[in-house]
């Protein structure tokens, strides 16, 4: 979710595994889904809105020690409609770009996280 010179950064909870670190909003593709479709999907169940899916932004695969591989698309959300409210994180924040790298994300996305303080991407 982009809103001029910030996005939104969600905060997984404590019990969760890779607890208390930060994410981009999202989830896991489901069998007949586009990535599109899926991380709209996402972002009604977690933020309760209905958003339109932007451009990808990039893709990044990552082994994580214990939890095995992902292979992630970031997409830009400019639009939606409805409420963003916080159904499942600890929080949520807008950060701006340049303060980005003050948050401890989750390893996937620091190079993601390196390239859009600096200006990059978006
Ligand atoms: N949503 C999201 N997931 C990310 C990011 N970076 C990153 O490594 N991931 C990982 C964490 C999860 O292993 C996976 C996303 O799966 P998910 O959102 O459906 O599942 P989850 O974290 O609740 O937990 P689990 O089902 O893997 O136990 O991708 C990110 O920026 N956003």
């Amino acid at each position: 979710m982009v809103r001029g010179g910030e996005v939104l950064i969600c905060q997984r909870r404590p019990d969760q595994p890779m607890g208390l670190q930060w994410e981009f909003p999202g989830g896991k593709i489901e069998a007949g889904e586009s990535p599109e479709q899926a991380l709209a999907r996402e972002l009604d169940e977690e933020l309760g809105i209905q958003a339109q899916i932007g451009p990808k932004v990039t893709h990044i695969r990552h082994n994580y020690r214990h939890g095995g591989a992902v292979d992630l698309q970031f997409f830009a959300v400019r639009e939606f409609a409805g409420e963003l409210e916080n159904r499942i994180f600890a929080q949520l924040k807008w950060s701006r770009l340049e303060d980005l790298p003050e948050y401890d994300f989750l390893p996937a996305d620091r190079g993601l996280i390196r390239d859009l303080a600096s200006g990059k991407l978006l």
